[in-house]
């Protein structure tokens, strides 16, 4: 346990839209507590340029690579006990990114199916256990975009500003049902990555959140 009250085999998962700032926050947290982040990978990542393409083509390829992904990074935490911060939830590939492409008819119905049944095969192993805390980051849709400008990933750049606004949408319905695990919501005008004492306050409301529930791992 340290002082903030997270126990050293806590596991705490950043989630929100893309460009919103979890990489940033997810590493400036692990820093302060001295935890290993457990990060999405974009660079080595097969699917991910072609899938801005052609999201027809390869949505089904880019869920799987993902899911496999997840998994590996999942037993990875589970094997050495904990004490990460995880970069993007399992949840949100599923409750958002798959789920939006079959509604707009970018996955087919038999691939989302498939998608769905190996998901949740996976999601009974024991591997999975639920973070300790989902910190949701928010901000308003201009914000974000201005972040996704100014991080500059040309796939994205030329991906229709639509995209992103229906992914908004689709974020701010789904934490309001998310009940996996406790979430801190926080804003992103409201803490500053470069700042020791934001960070502090952050991990404090999280070991508050933690309390004395056991952690999963
Ligand atoms: N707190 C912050 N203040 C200002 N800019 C930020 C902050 N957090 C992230 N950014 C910038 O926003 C962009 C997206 O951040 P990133 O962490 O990659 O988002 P995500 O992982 O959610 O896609 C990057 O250019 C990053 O430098
Ligand atoms: N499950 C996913 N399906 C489609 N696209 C995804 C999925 N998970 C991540 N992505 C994309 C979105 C971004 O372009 C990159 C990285 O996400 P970020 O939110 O910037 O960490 O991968």
């Amino acid at each position: 346990m340290n002082t903030y009250g997270i126990p050293k085999q806590a596991v705490i998962t950043v989630a929100g839209t893309v460009g919103v700032g979890k990489s940033t926050l997810t590493a400036a947290l692990a820093r302060q507590l001295g935890f290993r982040t457990s990060l999405e990978s974009v660079d080595h990542n097969p699917y991910l340029e072609k899938f801005y393409d052609d999201f027809e083509r390869w949505s089904f390829h880019l869920q799987i690579y993902f899911l496999a992904e997840r998994f590996k990074e999942q037993k990875k935490m589970f094997e050495l006990g904990g004490g990460f911060v995880q970069d993007r939830s399992i949840y949100e590939d599923t409750g958002i990114f798959a789920k939006m492409h079959a509604d707009q008819g970018t996955m087919s119905a038999v691939d989302y199916e498939t998608y769905t049944s190996l998901y949740e095969a996976m999601v009974m192993t024991p591997y999975f256990p639920h973070p300790d805390v989902l910190i949701y980051l928010e901000g308003s849709l201009p914000s974000i975009l201005r972040r996704i400008q100014e991080r500059g990933r040309e796939m994205e750049l030329q991906t229709d500003t639509g995209y992103w606004e229906t992914m908004y949408g689709r974020y701010s319905r789904w934490i309001g049902e998310f009940t996996a695990c406790p979430v801190l919501r926080l804003n992103i005008d409201d803490y500053d990555v470069n700042d020791e004492r934001s960070m502090a306050d952050i991990l404090a409301r999280v070991g508050g959140m933690i309390g004395s529930r056991p952690v999963r791992i």
